[in-house]
């Protein structure tokens, strides 16, 4: 296994100039060795050229791939020892399921009953034991699916197990029990993992550390919780939760705040610079206070939602509309009544050109 560090961007293009040039702007990063990270962010972020270049499919246009401190930069998969599982199934029809999950170890030459053994204990994490004489060529996609995940998992020697979008083909049901099993067979065989998707769930899941993406730039990387408490950049806010965080513009000034015209003077002892920044409340944090309570901003109600295990309430103010999760003791408003809605809670997150500020 190894620690993996990149110091590099890429352009697909020859004399990049602007930051729109770049497939991955210059980053700083390191995948501490055996962890499990997930790569998330939507289409065109820059994932999967990450992912190749850890890999060894693509050469970085500028910059260095360490694996254990050695320069691997133009080494091929091979000899990165790097095992890759991708979004449909590399696998050999003809051969029997066993056969197919060996295949890896026989290729680097490893001892039959050694073979013999890590093929059982993959299949049985896998879940697949009773299937190992079946040939693979009657198997269902999903079946087929979860032997590459078993041959990207079978040997214990490589330096990292890269996972591109690969429960794609699978189907809901299915997908969902096998996030968790890759999550155990994580704990279990402590392998450096590494696992693209723009799937949040899928990410957050999985993951013990979640690289969130946008536009060729990695603006966070953190765990869950982190994501979802303390956003480093307001995209992570709107990317991350269902529905995402909710954003005001705000003037900071001496002694308090601006919230769309309504002055709050709480801003709960944080130290903020005068200017323009950014409040971000997730909808789960946003309360509902009397209309007589200081630091509270007047909203209208303009949709009640009941989504099964709570009720969503979107409301605007100054033409902008923030959601709210109401807790169940919350007695629910209706479409129409003004609300004050308490912006400024413990949660509360303040940015400054879409950066954490604190
Ligand atoms: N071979 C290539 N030549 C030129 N441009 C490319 C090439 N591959 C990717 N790009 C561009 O680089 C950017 C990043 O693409 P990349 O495939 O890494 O994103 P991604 O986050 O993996 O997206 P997706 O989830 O759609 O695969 C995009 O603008 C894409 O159009």
């Amino acid at each position: 296994m190894a620690r993996i560090e990149l110091d590099l961007a890429h352009a697909y293009r020859a004399n990049p100039k602007a930051d729109e040039d770049y497939a991955l702007l210059p980053l700083q990063m390191t995948f501490e060795d055996g962890g499990a990270y997930a790569l998330l962010g939507p289409s065109g972020c820059g994932k999967t050229t990450m992912l190749n270049i850890i890999s060894g499919l693509l050469v970085p246009s500028q910059g260095t791939v360490r694996f254990n401190g050695k320069d691997v930069t133009r080494q091929s998969p091979q000899q990165r020892n790097i095992a890759q599982v991708f979004q449909f199934p590399v696998i050999y029809d003809t051969m029997t399921v066993a056969q197919n999950l060996a295949f890896p170890l026989r290729n680097r030459k490893v001892p039959a009953a050694d073979i013999q053994a890590r093929v059982g204990r993959i299949a049985e994490m896998l879940e697949m034991s009773h299937q190992l004489d079946m040939r693979a060529a009657g198997l269902s996609a999903d079946q087929k699916q979860k032997i590459s995940l078993g041959r990207g998992l079978v040997r214990s020697d490589v330096s990292a197990v890269l996972f591109d979008e690969p429960l794609t083909v699978i189907d809901p049901h299915l997908k969902w029990q096998l996030r968790r099993k890759l999550k155990q067979i994580h704990q279990e065989l402590k392998l450096t993992l590494i696992y693209v998707t723009h799937d949040q769930v899928e990410a957050l899941t999985f993951a013990e550390e979640v690289v969130v993406m946008t536009r060729g730039r990695a603006v966070q990387i953190g765990s869950a919780e982190a994501l979802f408490e303390r956003p480093a950049h307001t995209f992570v806010g709107h990317f991350i939760g269902s529905p995402g965080m909710n954003f005001l513009p705000i003037t900071s000034v001496r002694g308090g705040l601006m919230v769309l015209g309504h002055p709050l003077a709480n801003n709960r002892g944080r130290a903020l610079p005068e200017g323009s920044l950014k409040l971000g409340i997730r909808p789960e944090y946003l309360t509902l206070g009397q209309a007589a309570e200081p630091d509270t901003l007047p909203a209208t109600v303009v949709r009640v939602q009941d989504i099964g295990t709570s009720v969503m309430l979107t409301c605007e103010a100054g033409g902008h509309r923030l959601k709210c999760r109401l807790t169940p003791e919350t007695t629910v408003p209706a479409v129409g009544e003004v609300v004050s809605l308490r912006v400024l809670d413990r949660h509360t997150c303040f940015y400054h050109d879409e950066v954490l500020i604190t």
